[in-house]
């Protein structure tokens, strides 16, 4: 058998602020700059989710693309897309919205959503030059 990866890129649009409430606002200021302006600011974010498995001999695919696309655009772009991520979205309370911890919660909104073990990998663009990539530890 054949282990095969196969990946699905969504584009959304979003706006943040960097802030972390464990620091001071002097402490927010100095480690993310102009990221840390109150009004927020705002990214056109790429995600690529990556499910690997074997291949179904029957049908020849691993997970329809379709399917992979239906659950992330229910489990995360539903929530995400065109919102101000500190604001409107639950899973974000407390939480300082960085690429490095949107990409932890958006893996755990998706991974229920997927049969158990297929998902592998989650990058995020925050900008073209700039991703952060998390296989769930
Ligand atoms: N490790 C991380 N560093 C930074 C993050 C992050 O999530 N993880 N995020 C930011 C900000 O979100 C910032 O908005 C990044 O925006 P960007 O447009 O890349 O900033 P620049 O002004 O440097 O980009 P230009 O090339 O000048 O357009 C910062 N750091
Ligand atoms: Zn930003």
């Amino acid at each position: 058998m054949s282990m095969i990866y196969i990946t699905h890129r969504v584009t959304f649009s979003a706006s943040h602020r960097l802030h972390s409430d464990a620091l001071s606002d002097e402490e927010n200021r100095r480690i993310f700059g102009k990221c840390n302006n109150p009004n927020g600011h705002g990214h056109n974010y790429a995600l690529k989710v990556t499910v690997r498995g074997e291949v179904n001999p029957e049908t020849g695919i691993v997970l329809n693309f379709f399917d992979l696309q239906d659950a992330i655009d229910a489990a995360i772009l539903a929530e995400v897309d065109h919102k101000h991520i500190n604001l409107d979205v639950p899973a974000f309370k407390g939480i300082n919205p960085t690429a490095e911890n949107m990409v932890v919660v958006f893996w755990n909104m998706l991974e229920p959503k997927l049969p158990p073990g297929l998902l592998y990998e989650m990058q995020l663009y925050e900008t073209d030059n700039d991703h952060v990539t998390y296989r769930g530890t």
